[in-house]
This record gives C-alpha cells, structure tokens and sequence, in this order.
C-alpha cells in the first residue's frame, strides 16, 4: 500500500505532507532505484569531515600575513573540497533570521495558496514541489520558491504573488538578495586576487542571478528518496544559509588518495553560510577550482530550510578559461566557444550533471 508509511509516522504534520503528495505523486512514486537512495544518513557527521573554515574578517583585515594565509586557505578549500564555510562575513543574523522566517512562513501556507505564486510565462518561477508535473526535480521530496530577473520584475512578481499575511517579504527579499550579491561579489573578488589575477577578473562579469528557498519536508521513508539529487551548481558561486536541521551532503573528494570519493554530511551552523564553486568558475579557472557533486537527504523528524544565492555571468556571455590561469602544471583547458544560455539549456537537459564535459574538446584533469 503506497499510503500505509504515513500512518506509523506521528511526527509528521498532515499539512507537510499533503504539500508534497497533493501533485501528481503518491509516497511510493519518490521511491528512488536502490543504488541512489542515499546510504548516508543526513546527521551522521564525521569529524575529519569538517569543511574548510574561512573568516573573512581575517581576509578584510589589515594584516599582510594572515590574509595571504588566509586567501590560501580559500583557494585550497575550493580545489579540494569546491566548498567552504565562510564565517564572520558581516551579514546581520537577525536579516538571515527574517528571512528564513518569512521564507518558512509562504511554505507553511496551503498548497492552493502555494500554487498561485507562479508566473505562466516563465516556467519554474515562483513555487514549485517535487510532485509536480514537469518540474525539473520532480519525483523528489522538495519544493523551492524561486526568484530571479532584475529587482522590478521581482517586486512586481512578488506583490501580485505572496499572500499579504507574510508581512513585507519583498522587502527582506530585497534586502537579502541584495545583501547576498555584494558578499557574493567580495568573495569572487577575493578568489581572483588569490590566484594572481587582477581583482575584478571574476566579479566585474558577475550579476546576481537567481535565489532559491529549498523547503524539504519531514518523510516518511527518508532514506528510499532525496530532497536534491546530486548535482553540480551551474553558476560562479553559490551562497547557502541553512537552518539547525543538517541534510546536505558533499562528494568528498578522494581520488589523490586512490580511495573513493564519499558522500558525507555537512554540521549544519545556523549564521555561518556555505559557499561552493559553480561550473562556471571551474571553467574561468582553468579547472584550478573545482565544482563539486552535492545533494540533499532528507529525515522523518522536522521539516529543513535552507537558502541558496546563485551569482551568475550574463547570459550571452562567453564562457571560458582564464589564459592567465594556464601553466605547465595546469595547462589551458579547451572547451568549444559556449555562452551561459548555450551551458544552462544543456545543463537543465542533464540535470545539472556533467555539463561541462558536453563543451571540453580535450581531457582536463577532472
Ligand atoms: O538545501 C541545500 O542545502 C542545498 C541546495 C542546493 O544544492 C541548491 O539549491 O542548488
Ligand atoms: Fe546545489
């Protein structure tokens, strides 16, 4: 029986799961195949597999030393893990509190409600739940709001979408994207000057693109199903706030050790954000920075947020390896001429897996 889990499963909210199985779904449908489910659970930790830490007071500070060592840090962290925790980054608590809040506040709405916010012209827009139709992550237990374009489309798009009961939030949305973009863009400007580059290599091409709320409800069976499938980010860098729950999990890279890479659990820290290297900054970087496969499980206990800021090229930009990046130890990787539109088309097709290798004409070291 596809329903009988929910009746052993107290702790669930009848309202979270009618979010997500009031689609086109029923339970049993986001079962995945055996070898996908995740075998990892989403708070079994390890502690050898702490991310790198970087305090980016250290880096704005004044002292040469510790911001050489610092920047270092930085540039190990994204080629051998494609993510860090960046602490002490300036970013009131209390805005990301706001946000995580008002964000909470739209998913806690009824599903009819949910469902009004979304544009008929743009596709994935807006709300969307892994029970729906044609979505790209259908058949997985997530639903996500969406918003992008410059900030009047986004102000009109939320004033005739969002419920006026979440009180003023287009205007915490403005405020943290905002927010977001300028941190986003100081963190791009950081990586250029750590690999030698002139500091707005990266940062000048780079506007803010998309931000979306991840909402992963509890599950009945969390470890038949996933809230993300693994994936790689298709942007320059993202920004990820996420709440106490913990459920996202990085392919730890262990190839230089002939063992495996593994799927590991990241220690959720309320405050701090995660960044990660995005597809395109693999490629500006001549592959010196590395973006790595990530996904999201889920748990039978609570529900989880988590926010993701996406900083992007333009999209007719043309996409390609930085030459000063090449040496005899990295040298020039060759990808067929590609824009940001041509990337994301292909990547959307690939579910974001893999992209990259559509446009190599040669082997890089990945
Ligand atoms: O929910 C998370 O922690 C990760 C979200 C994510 O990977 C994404 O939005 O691309
Ligand atoms: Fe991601």
């Amino acid at each position: 029986m596809a329903d009988a889990p929910l009746l052993s499963s107290p702790s669930l909210s009848p309202s979270e799961l009618s979010s997500m199985l009031q689609g086109s779904l029923q339970l049993h449908q986001f079962f995945l195949n055996p070898d996908e489910r995740p075998q990892v659970a989403y708070d079994q930790f390890q502690e050898e597999d702490e991310l790198p830490v970087i305090d980016l007071g250290i880096i704005r500070s004044e002292s040469y030393d510790d911001k050489t060592d610092c920047l270092r840090k930085l540039v190990r962290a994204c080629k051998e893990w494609g993510f860090f925790r960046l602490v002490n980054h300036g970013l009131p608590v209390e805005l990301i509190r706001e946000m995580d809040t008002k964000a909470r506040k739209v998913f806690n709405l009824p599903s009819q409600a949910k469902l009004q916010i979304h544009d008929p012209e743009e596709t994935g827009y807006g709300y969307n739940s892994g029970s729906q139709d044609g979505y790209n992550f259908q058949g997985y237990w997530h639903e996500a709001l969406r918003f992008q374009g410059d900030s009047k489309i986004r102000k009109d798009f939320v004033e005739t979408t969002i419920p006026p009961d979440v009180d003023n939030f287009g205007v915490t949305l403005e405020e943290y994207m905002d927010s977001m973009e300028k941190l986003a863009k100081e963190v791009a400007t950081h990586l250029a000057v750590a690999l030698g580059l002139p500091s707005g290599s990266f940062s000048d091409a780079c506007k803010g693109l998309l931000m979306r709320f991840n909402h992963y409800p509890a599950c009945p069976q969390p470890l038949s199903t996933l809230g993300l499938l693994s994936h790689l980010d298709g942007f320059v860098l993202t920004i990820i706030h996420e709440d106490h729950v913990g459920g996202l999990q990085i392919l730890k890279q262990l190839k230089q050790q002939q063992q495996e890479d593994e799927w590991i659990s990241v220690r959720p820290q309320f405050g701090s954000f995660i960044v990660n290297v995005g597809d395109i900054l693999q490629v500006w970087s001549n592959e010196i920075l590395t973006s790595v496969l990530h996904r999201v499980v889920v748990n039978n206990k609570c529900s989880r947020l988590s926010m993701a800021y996406f900083l992007g090229p333009e999209p007719t930009s043309i996409i390609q390896p930085e030459p000063k990046l090449a040496s005899d130890e990295h040298p020039l990787v060759k990808f067929r001429a590609f824009t940001f539109e041509d990337y994301f088309k292909t990547a959307t097709k690939l579910k974001f897996r893999g992209t990259l290798d559509s446009f190599r004409l040669t082997h890089g070291s990945h």
